[in-house]
């Protein structure tokens, strides 16, 4: 019997990502159903591990790291978003949930059209159709501000667009049709925070960086992002720290995070 005991360099490494995306749904669950703070905390680490799929200057089919410049001119549009934010909170909030469809339904993540939108819609209204009074709260806790009826009424109107659009998608037996009904079940059964940062990374990072690694290798791809993945993951830990221990607002680090959030959706593959 011949033994396996080298892993083969060519590998498929990049499936890494299917088992990050089990551990996810399990940790998911597990968080869920211990209550406290649990649901918000992993809800927060799942959308810091999905940091890392926008990190990369991906453009016409090249991937290397982001210029000085265009960190600088990044971090001045994220600061320019987070500064509406604060000043027009509910506005804010409406731009940023519309971009967020926006880039869910457009980025390249090797599934289907119908899968995509349906992720879109789901990840944007999904809370707010299934649980609209927990949604309310988070959304006005991170903008300091009362959030109308209307406002949540037109968003759960994207979540049911995004049921039908699972539905279709799971007849059609697209691709993502998979991923579509798991952000139908998570924002049926989740916490709001734990559902989007689910729908986050299982439905729109992972699948994201598992093509950028088939399409241009592992090293490309980290030599690209690491460093940037890197800064992100410690601003967002520090806006965490800062905002648990009181020292910071949380509207001011939410109107940072979605600032900061931001100018990735925009830069994303203009050209196509
Ligand atoms: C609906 C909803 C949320 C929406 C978060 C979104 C829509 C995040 C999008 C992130 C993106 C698109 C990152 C970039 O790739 C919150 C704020 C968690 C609060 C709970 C309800």
């Amino acid at each position: 019997m011949q033994r396996i005991t080298r892993i083969r360099k060519a590998g498929p490494w990049h499936d890494a990502g299917a088992l990050l995306a089990w551990a996810a749904l399990i940790l998911a669950a597990i968080a869920q159903i211990s209550g406290g703070i649990a649901p918000l905390v992993l809800g927060l680490v799942l959308f810091a591990a999905g940091l890392s799929h926008g990190a990369g200057d991906e453009q016409r089919g090249l991937m290397k790291r982001f210029g000085l410049i265009q960190a600088a001119a990044y971090l001045v549009v994220g600061a320019a978003v987070a500064g509406l934010f604060l000043a027009e909170p509910l506005a804010g909030l409406a731009l940023f949930l519309a971009l967020s469809a926006w880039h869910f339904a457009r980025s390249d993540c090797a599934m289907g059209p119908l899968a995509r939108g349906a992720i879109a819609a789901l990840a944007t209204g999904g809370s707010a159709l299934f649980r609209p009074r927990e949604t309310t709260e988070v959304f006005e806790a991170v903008i300091a501000h009362s959030v109308p009826g209307i406002f949540m009424d037109l968003v759960a109107l994207a979540g049911i667009a995004g049921c039908v659009l699972v539905v279709i998608s799971l007849v059609r037996n697209e691709r993502g049709c998979g991923e579509a009904l798991i952000a139908l079940a998570a924002t049926a059964l989740l916490s709001p925070v734990l559902a989007v940062g689910l729908i986050f990374l299982v439905g729109h990072a992972i699948p994201i960086q598992r093509r950028q690694i088939a399409a241009y290798g592992q090293r490309t791809v980290w030599k690209a992002v690491a460093l940037p993945t890197l800064i992100a993951f410690a601003g967002g830990a520090g806006l965490a720290v800062l905002t648990a221990t009181c020292r910071l607002e949380l509207e001011l680090a939410a109107a940072l995070a979605f600032g900061l959030a931001t100018p990735h959706m925009l830069t994303e593959r203009l050209e196509r």
